[in-house]
């Protein structure tokens, strides 16, 4: 079963399409990234999904439940939202204690102690919200949409505004979720957290999907320069000169050493050219190191890519 299929899924505002007949499907236990610059539509796609937002058209199903039975798996998903709203008079105890009785579940109060001390909250437990830094209160958010275990969890930003270190906090305790087998769909500005925690990711524009892939598929797709490190034999003057001369027309930026040449190619397709040449002039390579494009540079060269399609 997928977590989730979203076919032709539509949402206007009068006569602005905001999600536009998108498609897209999720695979249980994968932590999914879901990428797009603001005004993308994503947040609105997370709330038609969660029921906050009716479509105009399209369906999905969420856990396998279509979209006008979402009652059925409300108890089966947790939402943190991009805001979070507690009562200042509550403490973190007290809140979960109240969101565990209006979801009707049966959570002891030690259960409810550990889920604070999963999201390192555990010096503040009996400390009114109102006291929270904006980092607790995100803390304490994903403490809340994890109350009924559930199989899909929704994290919108759950990290932003929030200091360098509980970020690593909040990153172990979302592997250690998906590790126990939910399925995580995260919403963040932060290419570079997307690019450690999530094994797909998804990158949307105009309210539609641009491209979805793990890294390497987005990489194979959408890789526009590759930077290629050799270290090498010891080369004397002339073959430097002559593959200095050879390699830039087959490469761009080429800088040839005599230990150590760079080159910039476009396919991986190049490199073993490049290769096949360097052993066809006897030069022995040591050492062949390729640096991997960002979530940052495909995210931007997506970018271009659309404005000149
Ligand atoms: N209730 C609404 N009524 C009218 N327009 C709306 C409504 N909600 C969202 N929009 C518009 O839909 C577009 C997409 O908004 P949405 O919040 O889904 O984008 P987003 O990708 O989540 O952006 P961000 O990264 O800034 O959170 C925006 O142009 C927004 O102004």
């Amino acid at each position: 079963m997928l977590a989730l299929r979203a076919t032709n899924l539509t949402k206007q505002y009068g006569n602005k399409t905001v999600v536009n007949q998108l498609n897209l499907e999720i695979k249980q236990g994968v932590i999914f990234g879901f990428l797009g610059q603001n005004g993308a539509g994503k947040s609105t796609f997370i709330n038609m999904i969660t029921g906050l937002v009716r479509p105009t058209s399209g369906t999905f199903e969420l856990l396998g439940a279509p979209n006008d039975s979402l009652k059925d798996v409300r108890t089966r998903i947790g939402v943190l939202p991009d805001y979070s709203t507690f009562y200042e008079n509550f403490t973190a105890l007290d809140h979960l204690k109240y969101f565990s009785k209006v979801l009707g579940l049966k959570t002891t109060t030690d259960e409810l102690k550990q889920l604070l001390r999963d999201v390192q909250l555990e010096d503040a437990i009996d400390v009114k919200t109102k006291n929270y830094s904006f980092g607790m209160k995100k803390k304490l958010g994903i403490a809340q949409a994890l109350i009924n275990r559930p199989e899909i969890l929704f994290l919108d930003e759950p990290t932003s505004g929030v200091d360098a270190n509980s970020i690593l906090g909040i990153h172990t305790l979302i592997r250690k979720i998906a590790a126990d087998g939910t399925t995580i769909f995260l919403t963040s500005h932060n290419l570079d957290e997307v690019e450690k925690l999530c094994t797909e990711i998804a990158i949307m524009q105009d309210g539609t999907i641009q491209t979805q892939g793990t890294m390497e598929e987005l990489r194979e797709q959408h890789e526009k320069n590759i930077t290629v490190h050799v270290k090498h034999a010891l080369l004397d003057n002339d073959t430097q000169q002559h593959l200095q001369t050879k390699l830039s027309t087959l490469a761009k930026d080429v800088n040839v050493s005599s230990t150590h040449s760079t080159f910039i190619v476009q396919s991986e397709h190049d490199i073993a050219n490049i290769n096949s040449y360097l052993v066809s002039q006897h030069v022995n390579v040591y050492r062949l190191e390729v640096e991997e494009a960002s979530l940052e540079e495909i995210f931007l060269n997506l970018g271009s890519e659309i404005r000149s399609a």
